[in-house]
């Protein structure tokens, strides 16, 4: 297997100067922690964007989606930012013969409390596990891209169609 990864940003690839909580988006994380990680495919990680989610246009997600049309490879995951991670999921919609896993984290991975390493793992295991389609890995869980929202109050995400009951009240 090959991986292609596009980091588009956010809070995952943060870098924080704390005098004024002043950030910067840095070179995208995912090539550390997947060398950290000592894993068994080949990979290459492309800076996309460097932004907030929060920031991204129309213009942004229209360059994502012709970069993962273009890529010869079928397993991608695109690192992103989690306010507006379902938003350049649905931007993607349509592009077949391609399994792609879009992750981000609470915390920068530059923090030592990231759950970034965490969630780039689950995404590598789902990119090579899944069939075709656009997904979401966070929160330990594997979303379908259009069944799935980030809950703020709770930090986490949370699917739209899961039955409430005593383990997802
Ligand atoms: N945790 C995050 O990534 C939130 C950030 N505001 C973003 O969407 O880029």
């Amino acid at each position: 297997m090959h991986l292609q990864i596009f980091a588009t940003g956010g809070t995952l690839d943060k870098v924080y100067y704390d005098a004024l909580s002043d950030y910067r988006i840095g070179e995208p994380m995912a090539t550390d922690i997947l060398e950290e990680g000592r894993v068994d495919f080949t990979f290459t990680v492309a800076s996309l964007i460097k932004k907030d989610s929060l920031e991204l246009t129309d213009a942004d997600r229209a360059l994502v989606r012709a970069r993962v049309e273009a890529c010869p490879h079928r397993h991608i995951v695109v690192t992103h930012g989690t306010d507006t991670m379902t938003e350049t999921a649905a931007a993607l919609a349509g592009i077949a013969g391609k399994v792609i896993v879009f992750t981000g984290a609470m915390q920068p991975a530059r923090f030592r409390n990231s759950d970034a390493a965490f969630n780039l793992g689950l995404a590598v295991g789902a990119v090579q596990s899944l069939p075709e389609g656009i997904y979401i890995a966070m929160s330990g869980r594997i979303f379908e891209a259009d069944h799935v929202r980030k809950n703020r109050e709770a930090g986490r995400f949370e699917s739209t169609t899961d039955a409430p009951n005593q383990e997802n009240p």
